[in-house]
């Protein structure tokens, strides 16, 4: 899969690049990333690539010149047979989620258009953008360390990347549930002890204990993702059980 970056700061990727699950997939070209830099577009001496907005207010706007050129560049650049498409980041984008990353990790290519200032001209958006997408509802300074955070979640669940030792984070929240809890040595620890259940090496009882703990949790943090989520016989029952031991 290959990535095509839009950005005034190509340096700060190397958060994923030089790092982690990201970076092996890099290194073993499951994953390829190519940069350009609406600066190199800038037509004046100043290099200029914003600009005070139409009607005042504060901050200053990427200018659309120099965007729509990085934007065609990064697009021919990464050489796909059919055209990538093109997603700007920004707090008026389609909530991201773990579907979208699904989503994502089977497309060929995809152009990533990283705000600055306040935001970029909307002809650029008219023009040049076929989806924008959010990764919440805060303010950041910019939209590397979203698209860094997308980008992350979509090379995990390309083909090959994770070992089976890694993909436990996958599994539950591909369930649409949260994450049950993990312990690891020593057994003992500050008073408090591993739940017995993983010491059994019974893996069903494990396995059932896991679920009824991610069901729980997500009935205790996050009920909406439970809205969205058909339990089965079985899982309706194991959350039953688990709130008759909340309050015994
Ligand atoms: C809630 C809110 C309202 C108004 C402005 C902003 C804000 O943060 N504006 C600044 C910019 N924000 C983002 O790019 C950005 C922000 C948040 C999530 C994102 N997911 O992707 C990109 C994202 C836009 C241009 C430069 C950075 C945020």
């Amino acid at each position: 899969m290959k990535f095509g970056i839009v950005t005034l700061f190509p340096e700060m990727f190397g958060a994923i690049t030089e790092h982690g699950v990201t970076g092996r997939a890099i290194k073993n070209q499951i994953v390829q990333m190519q940069y350009v830099n609406p600066r190199e577009f800038a037509g004046d001496v100043h290099r200029t690539v914003d600009s005070r907005p139409y009607g005042g207010g504060p901050g200053m706007l990427m200018l659309a010149n120099p965007l729509l050129q990085a934007i065609d560049a990064a697009k021919a650049g990464l050489k796909c047979s059919d055209a990538p498409r093109v997603v700007y980041v920004s707090p008026q984008g389609k909530p991201f989620d773990q579907a979208a990353a699904q989503e994502f990790s089977q497309r060929q290519a995809i152009v990533f258009v990283c705000g600055r200032y306040e935001g970029i001209d909307e002809r650029v958006i008219d023009i040049a953008v076929d989806e924008e997408w959010s990764l919440g509802d805060f303010v950041v300074s910019g939209g590397e360390l979203p698209v860094m955070a997308m980008i992350d979640a979509t090379v995990r669940l390309i083909p090959g990347v994770l070992g089976h030792k890694d993909s436990a984070a996958e599994d539950s929240f591909f369930q649409g549930l949260l994450d049950c809890p993990h312990y690891t040595r020593p057994e003992h620890f500050a008073g408090r002890d591993v739940p017995e259940v993983l010491l059994s090496g019974n893996h069903a009882l494990i396995k059932r204990w896991r679920l009824k703990q991610a069901l729980g949790r997500t009935w205790q943090r996050r009920p909406d993702l439970l809205e969205r989520r058909e339990l089965s016989k079985d899982e309706r029952k194991m959350l039953e059980e688990f709130i008759q031991e909340l309050a015994p």
